[in-house]
């Protein structure tokens, strides 16, 4: 279970997020839906724990990935060396296994940087997933792709998601990405932002 209760985040003088309350139960899939600025990422980053000043308590479980809007990769390690450096205990077989999975293990032995962006954003999504993370959080990983390849992405994160079961907060611009892969949706809105809809998907689909 995944509790978030941040009372109050600023940045100087600025509020961003205000009274910002909500559970994810293990298993969970929730999208944080709001406009650009509203101060989604600033919300991951409080929950991931990659920043600390706010007020108020975050509680999460242990294994956390995360998966930026950039691929965030070791630009010189080889394919391979993203996943077993980052997963020590993944082992050789298993990280093949797991590019084998996202269709890039014939380049195993390449570079990131040899990778198009949407190959690149498939080993990112992999990578997160092989450390079994009880909490994933994905920041719009499906920004800039062309249609094809988000729909391969969302079609891969599917699969991952049921193979793997970890409870998920995605932050998307897109109401369609939140439907796929969300059965709850959260909406914030204003300045400070705070929660103003928190709804599962059927009920949502209902009112639109
Ligand atoms: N380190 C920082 N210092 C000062 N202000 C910041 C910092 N990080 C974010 N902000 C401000 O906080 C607000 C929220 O930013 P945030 O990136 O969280 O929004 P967002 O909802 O994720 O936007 P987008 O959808 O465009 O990615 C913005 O006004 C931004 O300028």
């Amino acid at each position: 279970m995944i509790k978030v209760d941040v009372r109050r985040k600023a940045f100087g003088e600025s509020e961003i997020l205000h009274d910002i309350r909500f559970d994810v139960a293990d298993g969970e899939t929730v999208a944080i839906l709001g406009p650009s600025g509203i101060g989604k990422s600033t919300l991951l980053r409080l929950i991931a724990g990659i920043d600390t000043v706010f007020e108020g308590q975050i509680v999460c479980p242990q294994r956390i990935a995360m998966v930026f809007q950039e691929p965030v990769l070791l630009p010189w390690r080889r394919v391979l060396e993203n996943l077993t450096l980052v997963h020590p205990t993944l082992g050789d077989k298993a990280a093949r296994a797991a590019l084998e999975r996202i269709g890039i293990l014939d380049q195993a032995a390449l570079f990131p940087g040899q990778l198009s962006l949407g190959q690149q954003r498939r080993l990112a999504l992999a990578r997160a997933f092989a450390g079994r993370p009880e909490l994933l959080i994905l920041d719009e990983p499906y920004v800039s792709l062309d249609p094809q390849t988000a729909e391969d992405m969302l079609e891969l994160t599917e699969r991952l998601i049921v193979e793997t079961g970890p409870a998920v907060i995605l932050v998307t611009h897109s109401e369609a990405e939140a439907r796929r892969l969300a059965r709850r949706s959260l909406r914030l809105a204003g300045r400070p932002a705070t929660v103003v809809g928190d709804a599962n998907v059927a009920q949502a689909e209902g009112v639109a």
